[in-house]
């Protein structure tokens, strides 16, 4: 049976506006409906498609489920709450917002520890002479414990921290913490400061498709519609569409300005009459027109392209590899 290709979209947060958007420029806008148990809504422009709104960690583990097809989360939250996230769910790919560090923060005034080595040596220090681990609060529990294992940390305990974790040292619940920063400024106003090779994950807001969904044919047919959006409107957003035709455009100025400007002529050659579509990254734009006048252009006009869809669909082919 062909059910539809559920989405899974934040409801709330700072990732919500952003993940809005993200469709919107692929021309899809998000709907939302109140259900009866939960949020559901629909996404213009693809058939088959249901959004399921849910929180950004909510929507980690219902992908590792398999509840849902896609979803629009943060790294940080898969590889914190997904064992093994490679084997279950595949990061199709970075959305560019929603970027945050996962770090490891200690007090500032611990002056003598700079690298994760001296924190070794003061954990070590600590349970020797006062007969206790330091505490790490944090609520990255795994994440944490996989990266002070990869730095042959034992010696401390974890603290969960479920919100205000920067507070927790002064608070004298913890000597150091594990969570996630973007300015820096919440660390600072702690007199935190993170230790330098310290960065656990890089993270930025994901779209993420589940391996263990039921991919039936409907939903990948949703799923290659969608993705086919996707890329295209991102190839669109990164050059404009340029037009001339005058008698002197011949194979030859064509070649140069694919050479000279980065330039692509996605329809070939010029005509007879010498019109040509060229595609041009913003950059070497004006340079390309003065280019096309020197050689006999009256007019050169540049305009935005929504879409560019080309044969190929890589975030798909990307994702059918791994579903099979
Ligand atoms: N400065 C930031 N602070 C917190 N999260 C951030 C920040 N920048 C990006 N993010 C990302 O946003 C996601 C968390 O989103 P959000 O806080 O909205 O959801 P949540 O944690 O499920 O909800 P809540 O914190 O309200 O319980 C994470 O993937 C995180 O990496
Ligand atoms: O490095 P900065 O730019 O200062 O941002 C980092 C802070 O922002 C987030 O908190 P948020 O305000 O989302 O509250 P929350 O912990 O309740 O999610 C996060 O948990 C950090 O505390
Ligand atoms: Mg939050």
């Amino acid at each position: 049976m062909n059910t539809p290709l559920i989405v899974a979209v934040p409801s709330k947060g700072r990732l919500q506006e952003n993940a809005g958007a993200f469709f919107g420029r692929a021309g899809m806008n998000l709907t939302q409906s109140r259900g009866a148990r939960d949020y559901r809504g629909t996404l213009t422009g693809v058939e088959g498609v249901e959004i399921a709104y849910l929180s950004a960690s909510e929507i980690a583990s219902q992908l590792a489920a398999g509840a849902v097809h896609l979803g629009v989360t943060g790294e940080d939250l898969v590889r914190e709450s997904i064992p093994d996230a490679d084997a279950k769910v595949l990061l199709v790919e970075g959305l560019g917002f929603g970027h945050a560090n996962v770090v490891v923060a200690v007090p500032q005034a611990w002056i003598d520890v700079r690298t994760m080595r001296d924190l070794d040596d003061v954990a070590t220090h600590f349970h020797a002479t006062r007969g206790r681990r330091v505490r790490v609060a944090t609520k990255y529990l795994n994440l944490t414990r996989g990266f002070f294992a990869r730095h042959g940390i034992v010696d401390y305990r974890i603290v969960e921290s479920l919100g205000a974790t920067e507070g927790t040292p002064a608070a004298g619940t913890a000597e150091l913490i594990v969570d996630i920063t973007t300015t820096g400024s919440t660390l600072a106003a702690n007199a935190l400061k993170v230790v330098e090779d310290g960065v656990i994950l890089r993270s930025e807001a994901n779209l993420v498709a589940s391996l263990n969904a039921d991919w039936n044919p409907g939903a990948r047919a949703a799923a290659r519609a969608l993705l086919d959006r996707v890329t295209s409107a991102k190839l669109a957003a990164t050059m404009r569409e340029v037009k001339t035709r005058f008698v002197a455009c011949d194979g030859a100025v064509v070649e140069e300005a694919v050479r000279r400007f980065r330039a692509s002529a996605p329809f070939g050659a010029p005509t007879s009459s010498g019109m040509v579509t060229l595609h041009c990254p913003p950059d070497t734009l004006h340079a390309l027109a003065v280019f096309l006048r020197e050689k006999g252009a009256a007019t050169v006009s540049v305009g935005p392209l929504d879409y560019v869809f080309a044969a190929s669909n890589p975030l798909y082919a990307k994702l059918e590899e791994k579903i099979g």
